[in-house]
């Protein structure tokens, strides 16, 4: 599992027993899991389509950092499906855990539409995409 983005809990973010609550970390591991399956789909266009079990592991606080794991671990045609684990950045801790999240990519009429890695086997996409990130690294550093 890799772990992308970072957020600090502010007061804000606080339900009423003082810990993080859980639909603003549900909103943020919405759109975060969003872009990195955009970025393997390679569209900005596409939605969530399902989100399985959530297991509130954990509980974090104020002044807490979090932060996002995410894991391919399913590509069909149009979808593409992502496993998220979010935990607290200093003790490692397991915040939260969601088994699968479905994406699928749309087309400009809002119909589901084949993706980049469509068809592909976990493995194959493992390696185009680490391709991609050395292309992307290699064009920034020349
Ligand atoms: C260039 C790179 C830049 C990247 C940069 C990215 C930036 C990106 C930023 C975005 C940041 C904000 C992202 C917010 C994300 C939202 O907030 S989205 C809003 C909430 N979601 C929605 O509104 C979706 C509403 N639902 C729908 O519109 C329709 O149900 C859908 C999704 C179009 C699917 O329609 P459908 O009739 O079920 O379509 P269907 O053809 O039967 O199935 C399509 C696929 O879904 C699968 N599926 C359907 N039902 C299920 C199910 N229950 N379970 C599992 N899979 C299912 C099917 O198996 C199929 O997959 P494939 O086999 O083709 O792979």
């Amino acid at each position: 599992m890799k772990y992308y983005s970072r957020y600090c809990v502010k007061p804000g973010d606080l339900n009423p027993a003082q810990r993080l609550f859980g639909g603003q970390l549900l909103s943020w591991i919405d759109e975060e899991a969003a872009i990195f399956a955009g970025c393997q789909m390679g569209t900005p266009m596409l939605v969530t389509k399902l989100m399985s079990e959530i297991n509130f592991v954990s509980s974090a606080s104020c002044g807490d950092v979090v932060e996002f794991g995410f894991e391919v671990v399913g590509i069909g045609q149009t979808s593409l499906t992502v496993h998220c684990e979010v935990r607290n950045k200093q003790t490692q801790q397991l915040i939260v855990q969601v088994d699968q999240i479905v994406f699928v990519a749309l087309d400009a009429n809002g119909k589901p539409t084949p993706h980049d890695k469509a068809g592909m086997s976990l493995e194959q996409a493992r390696i185009i995409t680490q391709h991609e990130r050395e292309l992307r690294e290699h064009r920034l550093a020349s």
